[in-house]
């Protein structure tokens, strides 16, 4: 299949590597370095016990969607709108679009941007990138993907892949769950620069995460969002599983690029006033959090 990816970042160039390795023709549309360094030595998908080098065409112009079957979205929440707009006039009608994005509205919103449907994915998944055309895989790799006419064709070409794929009836709620978990950590661990297990030893922490997600579920209820799962017992199973972790919000910090806290504590505040829900802890975790974001994390 003729696969694009906007956006060769940590989550488009694993699943593309993926992709190319299973003989698909996929182009990754990002930024020059890592074009450049595609196009020349192939992209370095590493995962840990082996690395090897995939053959795909890196391009910087957005127009490399056209002719795409299937498209894989994969740009931070925070540059939807543009990614969207340079994709739009390439893509074609019966297209099959993925948002493999974190956040809970990034699929609505491209959506009314392309005028045309999106599937919205859940991403459990970590990956990083390792420099110029050098993704890294940390663990995990399944996807949730919302049902949609065209999901079973999409499952049909991830799975020989090796990407887990299921397809759900509720997508949207496990979309909301993960957003969930994000709204407990992401903020904390970046505003004050914090691993996980380092972040949860310190008195009251426990309870300012317990009530930005009693407020998170407030809100989902309002919005008509079944959450699945047991959700703060995934929670306390992040402190388990990644201790030495810091959030993607305390990364982006760190590197002084914009965070997507608007999308995660930012947006359950937007719809918590939509609601009429006071939501005082995501409020002060996206307000300190912008501010640390404005002022640089050393300032
Ligand atoms: N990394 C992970 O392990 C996981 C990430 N996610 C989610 O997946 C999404 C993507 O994250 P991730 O891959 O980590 O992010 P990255 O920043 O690594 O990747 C996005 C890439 O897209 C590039 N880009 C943005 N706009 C354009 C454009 N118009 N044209 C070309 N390139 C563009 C960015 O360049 P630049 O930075 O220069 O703008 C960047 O290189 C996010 O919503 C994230 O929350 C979900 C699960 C796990
Ligand atoms: C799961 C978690 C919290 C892991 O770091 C994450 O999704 C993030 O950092 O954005």
């Amino acid at each position: 299949m003729k696969i694009a990816v906007m956006g060769a970042g940590a989550v488009g160039c694993y699943y593309g590597a993926m992709l190319a390795r299973a003989w698909h023709e996929v182009t990754l549309i990002g930024r020059p370095t890592h074009v450049e360094a595609m196009n020349r030595d192939g992209l370095l998908l590493d995962l840990g016990t082996s690395q090897e080098y995939v053959a795909v065409t890196g391009s910087t112009e957005a127009s490399s969607v056209d002719g795409a079957e299937l498209i894989l979205f994969c740009v931070k929440s925070t540059d939807t709108e543009d990614a969207g707009q340079q994709i739009k006039p390439f893509i074609g009608k019966d297209t099959i679009i993925l948002s493999l994005q974190n956040g809970v509205d990034n699929a609505e919103r491209l959506g009314q941007v392309l005028g045309q449907p999106v599937i919205p994915v859940v991403v459990y998944v970590a990956t990083s990138m390792g420099g110029a055309g050098h993704v890294k895989h940390h663990g995990r790799g399944e996807l949730v993907i919302g049902m949609s006419s065209q999901s079973q064709v999409v499952a049909d070409t991830l799975r020989p892949a090796r990407i887990p794929v299921e397809i759900s009836e509720n997508a949207d709620g496990a979309l909301w769950a993960k957003m969930i978990l994000n709204c407990a950590y992401n903020a904390l661990s970046a505003i004050t620069q914090t691993p996980y297990g380092e972040l949860v030893k310190q008195d009251g922490v426990w309870d300012v995460m317990r009530n930005a997600v009693d407020e998170c579920l407030a809100v989902a209820a309002a919005c008509g969002v079944t959450v699945p799962g047991d959700v703060w017992g995934a929670i306390e199973k992040i402190v388990e599983t990644m201790p030495a972790q810091f959030s993607s919000t305390a990364q982006d910090l760190a590197r002084g690029k914009p965070s997507e806290i608007d999308y995660l504590n930012g947006y359950i505040v937007r719809k918590g006033r939509e609601f009429g829900i006071a939501t005082p802890t995501n409020l002060a975790l996206h307000a300190i959090t912008r501010l640390r974001e404005l002022k640089g994390v050393a300032g």
